[in-house]
């Protein structure tokens, strides 16, 4: 079965996607301090990353390297959950149907336990 990422339209529609992921995020008090030290490259890096991901395109990863990649920054629910709220306002917004954003959202939670409180 196609990935969404590839129903979607595959990385050049992961970067307008990434656009409007981006500007979310960073507007969002509760978890813009997190990427005040981030230099916008990698910033673009780890949303690119983030919703390739989601889409189950490539670059998967396992639960350690998840762990490791968020050692230290004691991500906690509130945080988790908001950058889940701007990746679904964000597939709404490109029309992606409840059925598909929602199993996105199962998979973003699935790693959730390797993500928060490291
Ligand atoms: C399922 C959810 C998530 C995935 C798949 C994910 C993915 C990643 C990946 C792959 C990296 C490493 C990027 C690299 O070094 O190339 C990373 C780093 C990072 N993540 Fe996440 N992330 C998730 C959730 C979160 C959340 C909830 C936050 C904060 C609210 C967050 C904040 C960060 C920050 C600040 C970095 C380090 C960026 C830097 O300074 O280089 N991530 N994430």
């Amino acid at each position: 079965m196609a990935s969404l990422y590839e129903k979607l339209g595959g990385k050049p529609a992961i970067e307008t996607a990434v656009d409007k992921f981006y500007v979310k995020v960073l507007a969002d008090d509760t978890v813009n301090h997190f990427f005040t030290e981030t230099d916008m490259d990698k910033q673009r890096e780890h949303q690119t990353k983030f919703l390739s991901y989601a889409l189950g395109g490539p670059n998967q990863y396992s639960g350690t390297s998840m762990e490791k990649a968020h050692e230290g920054m004691n991500i906690k629910p509130e945080h988790f959950n908001a950058i889940a709220g701007h990746l679904n306002e964000t597939l709404e917004e490109l029309e992606v149907s409840e059925e598909d954003r929602d199993q996105v959202m199962e998979k973003i939670g699935a790693l959730a336990p390797h993500i928060m409180h490291k």
